[in-house]
């Protein structure tokens, strides 16, 4: 059975449609990547699984359960899910252990001693064993990611969220981030990816939605999509994406 289905969906902001019908699913251990030229709705899209935004119609399905049933408690959904932001959004009063414990223990009523050795854990798996008593202003902005990343894995989500999570960093601190996505793909995590690294959108990916005006207009695997896309948009926009040279 898929982890995520979408169907129809929809959403307007003052009206102007930024989902226009869009239709998605994604399988389980399954990693999807989402690329379109800016604005045409890769954010809001997943914004709206996470139900951050509210719907004009359609709806979405995780597990079979249709989460966008305005009688569905957001927080609910929230903890089956993990989302991760370009902007890392810490908490900077909070030390690396504190940020990744926070919701096992306020949400998921985890004791503190079994949401830290958990969170240790995950920190030691990504390196990041050392800074658990760090602040985050402390670490670089591709440490910063990694603990962001593992704190949306210390609720054992369902499903993973990415939101462009490379945007902001400098070059060099793009691949330690790029590495830590490549590995829990090999652990079977399904995902959504809202990236503008087609090569990582290559490599990683079992399938890759070309977004345009809210809807998916072509999805298949990268090899189809990225190099021999049978729609005229899709073709578009991986010609400005080349002569910007990002391919
Ligand atoms: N809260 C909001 N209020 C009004 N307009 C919004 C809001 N959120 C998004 N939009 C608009 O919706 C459109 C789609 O935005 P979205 O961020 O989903 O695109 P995107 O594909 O993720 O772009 P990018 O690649 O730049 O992140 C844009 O025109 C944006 O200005």
């Amino acid at each position: 059975m898929a982890v995520l289905t979408c169907r129809g969906l929809r959403k307007e902001f003052g009206g102007h449609v930024v989902l226009d019908g869009l239709d998605l699913t994604v399988a389980e251990h399954q990693v999807v990547a989402l690329i379109g030229a800016s604005g045409s709705g890769k954010s809001t899209l997943l914004r709206c699984v996470n139900l951050l935004e509210e719907l004009d119609d359609g709806t979405i399905e995780l597990d079979g359960e249709e989460i966008s049933d305005p009688r569905v408690d957001p927080d609910r959904v929230r903890r089956r899910i993990g989302m991760v932001f370009q902007s890392y959004n810490l908490f900077p009063h909070l030390t690396v252990l504190q940020n990744v414990t926070l919701a096992p223990r306020r949400v998921h009523r985890r004791a503190r001693a079994d949401a830290e050795a958990q969170a240790r854990d995950l920190l030691d798996r990504v390196g990041l064993g050392a800074k658990a008593d760090a602040y985050p202003d402390r670490l670089s902005g591709g440490q910063q990611q990694r603990v962001a990343i593992v704190r949306a894995l210390a609720n054992q989500p369902r499903l993973m969220l990415l939101d462009e999570v490379t945007s902001a960093l400098d070059p060099e601190l793009v691949g330690e981030v790029l590495a830590m996505i490549r590995d829990l793909k090999a652990d079977g995590m399904t995902m959504v990816l809202a990236t503008h690294e087609m090569g990582f959108a290559r490599e990683v990916a079992d399938q890759v939605c070309f977004l345009d005006s809210g809807r998916v207009v072509e999805a298949g695997p990268p090899g189809q999509v990225l190099g021999e896309p049978t729609q005229p948009r899709t073709r578009q926009f991986l010609r400005r994406i080349i002569e910007a040279g990002r391919l």
